[in-house]
């Protein structure tokens, strides 16, 4: 069983993506946008350490390796930690809009168990635009690229300026961010989103 709730189906005047003239080649890995980030951080020792890349279009795959920190039941993944690496995906896809954008509301199907070791390959893409909110769908399958469907959600994104961060964040945090070149350069690289 599936479905679309309120709220995840573009309006009639939504337009389509645009992939931003600088966005990464397909192929490109992203790489993390903030190393402590629970999805895609490698300072998070038990984060999901996901690696997206960029597709053609606005799209993105990335891989996800279950561990045995990620267990909900007996050798199998949590179903909140897979709403995780389908979220940061869907995520990901801010790279190829060069726009900074939230989560505003995420509906998961959960179709097959997802076993411990397992490696979830997942794929998004936006499917529409409409002024700051975003629309998208990502999958993950399991057994390969082309394996079957385990997990699938749709997203709706909000664009937000990078004030959002400073404003709400705690300020050790942002401070500490901030003073990480890395940090800067990539959220800069945001910013000049025309
Ligand atoms: C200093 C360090 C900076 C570090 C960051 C740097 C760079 C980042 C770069 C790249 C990112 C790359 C990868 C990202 C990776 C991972 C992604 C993980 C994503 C997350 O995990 S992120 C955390 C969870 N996320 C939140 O923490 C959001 C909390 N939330 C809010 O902060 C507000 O809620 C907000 C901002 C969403 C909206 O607030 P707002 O006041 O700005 O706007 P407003 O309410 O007017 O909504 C505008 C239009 O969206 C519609 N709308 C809004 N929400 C809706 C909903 N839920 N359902 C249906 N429609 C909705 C309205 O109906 C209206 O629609 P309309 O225009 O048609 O009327």
């Amino acid at each position: 069983m599936s479905g679309t709730s309120e709220g995840l189906t573009p309006p009639e005047d939504a337009v389509k993506p645009v992939r931003h003239p600088d966005a990464p080649q397909p192929g490109e890995l992203l790489g993390s946008h903030y190393e402590h980030c629970f999805g895609c951080g490698g300072a998070q020792p038990h984060g999901l350490h996901l690696e997206a890349r960029a597709g053609e279009g606005v799209s993105v795959t990335a891989e996800f390796t279950v561990k045995p920190a990620h267990q909900g039941a007996p050798g199998l993944a949590h179903g909140g930690v897979l709403a995780t690496a389908l979220d940061e995906t869907l995520g990901a896809l801010s790279w190829l809009l060069r726009g900074i954008a939230v989560t505003g509301r995420l509906e998961t199907d959960y179709v097959r168990p997802v076993p411990v070791d397992t490696v979830l390959y997942l794929d998004a893409e936006v499917t529409a635009v409409h002024k700051r909110k975003i629309y998208s769908r990502a999958t993950g399958r399991i057994g390969g690229p082309n394996g079957p469907v385990a997990v699938r959600a749709k997203g709706l994104f909000i664009k937000v300026e990078v004030d959002h961060f400073t404003r709400n964040g705690r300020a050790e945090d942002i401070d500490a961010a901030m003073s990480d070149p890395d940090t800067v350069r990539r959220t800069r690289a945001f910013e000049v989103n025309p």
